[in-house]
């Protein structure tokens, strides 16, 4: 699978351990930075997240910051995008097959590696539900960023 991920400097070290065991695991990682800890502002590397997943046809994103919450608040701005912070492996499948979410965004500073893991399989591995409700609740969001 093709992933785009990136981190500010909370959520560096994370990341780079993220980004070995995707590639590890076989999948495409583009690692958009940061390339080192030095201090970095979230919502820089979110919106570079962000625009190369609204670029590209099933390309998932994944944020790592601090606490997921600057991440996801960026990431929501950006058009096209529906981003969520996952903490928990229910929310992390969920938020793509009910709310077809494209970007998942975590905290260094909450989880460890382990549970980071665990994360990103649900996520990568979920698919959107095609349902009515679904597809109408996601349209509204769409709708949403229209209004302003
Ligand atoms: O979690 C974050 C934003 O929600 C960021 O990653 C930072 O951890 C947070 O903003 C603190 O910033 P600092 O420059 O590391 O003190």
């Amino acid at each position: 699978m093709q992933i785009v991920i990136g981190s500010d400097h909370a959520g560096f070290h994370l990341k780079q351990e993220l980004a070995n065991w995707l590639r590890q695991s076989g999948h495409q990682v583009e690692d958009i930075g940061s390339h080192d800890p030095e201090p970095v502002d979230f919502p820089d590397i979110a919106y570079a997240v962000c625009s190369k997943v609204r670029e590209s046809n099933g390309l998932r994103g994944i944020l790592v910051c601090g606490t997921g919450v600057g991440a996801v608040i960026a990431s929501n701005k950006v058009k096209g995008i529906r981003a969520a912070v996952c903490h928990d492996v229910h929310s992390a499948h969920q938020a793509v097959e009910h709310d077809d979410v494209n970007v998942m965004c975590i905290g260094a500073q909450i989880i460890g590696p382990w549970l980071a893991r665990d994360l990103t399989d649900a996520f990568l591995q979920a698919e959107f539900v095609q349902e009515a409700d679904f597809i109408r609740r996601v349209e509204k969001l769409s709708q949403l960023e229209q209004r302003g």
